[in-house]
């Protein structure tokens, strides 16, 4: 590991920021970005509420934590407030990040140009089967496993996915972790174990679809075997509780939030 490299997590975890705001930052980025793009310099509450899919007093709050109140009146600068999120989410300098296991999601996500948009450059892909090392995927040849440590020290690399067979996920999380990496995104359906310091997110959509399986169940309980799978409330409500959050989000607006990154 490279003892004298500035670690992300330096300043602080979330920096005073509550975990549950720091998942719906980039969803307000989002849509602030797409009110951007529509021309709107200024956004109430209310609006920016609704096209990030949440309510708008938890809103507030949430920005208030960024020391951000907006105006009377006026609402939120749109710039202003792309400035102070990005900031916060520490967006104003571009990431490095080498992923590991290059098979059928890498390959997906090796190519997926929402990456680089959002202020994320994938350094290197890596595989430890010698059959798919050399191949090129977006501009990078996928490099041997064993070259992480010297790749990881070389590009600065602070954060790691994690896209192999979860039996393999806590061998390659460790050599992540020796190489320097301090912040891993796992879509391996498996818990990591990591040493303080390291941050671990975990993306599981067959986890997802089993909440909203869960759900569909209750509604066509309710409905009593009338139709009920169209999302619409049957059963008289038309909210799903977030994963990530526990929180309640209205079914018709823009379902923008943050659940398909769960925490572990
Ligand atoms: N999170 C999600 O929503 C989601 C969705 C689909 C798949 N997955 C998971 O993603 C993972 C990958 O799925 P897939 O379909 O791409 O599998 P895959 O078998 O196509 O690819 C896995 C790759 O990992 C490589 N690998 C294995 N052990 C390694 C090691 N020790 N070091 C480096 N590379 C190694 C393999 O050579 C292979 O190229 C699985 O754990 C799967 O369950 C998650």
């Amino acid at each position: 590991m490279s003892g004298d490299r500035p670690r992300i997590r330096a300043a602080g975890r979330t920096r005073g920021v509550p975990e549950a705001t720091v998942a719906r930052l980039p969803v307000y980025l989002r849509a602030l970005h797409a009110l951007a793009d529509a021309g709107h310099d200024t956004v109430s509450s209310e609006e920016l509420a609704v096209a990030a899919g949440v309510n708008s007093a938890k809103l507030r709050k949430d920005l208030s934590h960024l020391g951000s109140y907006g105006t009377r009146g006026v609402g939120y600068e749109v710039a202003l407030l792309v400035d102070q999120i990005s900031r916060a989410l520490g967006l104003t300098q571009r990431w490095a990040v080498v992923l590991v296991g290059v098979g059928n999601l890498g390959h997906a996500l090796a190519g997926y140009a929402g990456f680089a948009s959002r202020g994320f450059r994938i350094a290197a892909l890596f595989d430890a089967d010698a059959e798919r090392v050399g191949e090129r995927i977006a501009g990078l040849d996928i490099r041997h496993i064993d070259d992480l440590p010297r790749v990881v020290d070389e590009e600065q690399v602070s954060i790691g996915v994690i896209s192999t067979p979860s039996d393999a996920a806590q061998e390659v999380a460790d050599r992540l972790v020796e190489a320097g990496v301090t912040s891993i995104l796992n879509f391996a359906p498996c818990v990591l174990q990591v040493p303080d310091g390291v941050d671990v997110r975990k993306v599981d959509l067959a986890l997802e679809l089993q909440i909203l399986s869960f759900h569909e169940q209750r509604k066509a309980d309710s409905a009593g075997g009338r139709s009920g799978v169209n999302g619409t409330g049957v059963n008289g409500s038309n909210t799903v509780p977030s994963a990530a959050s526990g929180t309640v989000t209205p079914l018709p607006a823009p379902r923008v939030d943050a659940r398909e990154v769960v925490g572990q």
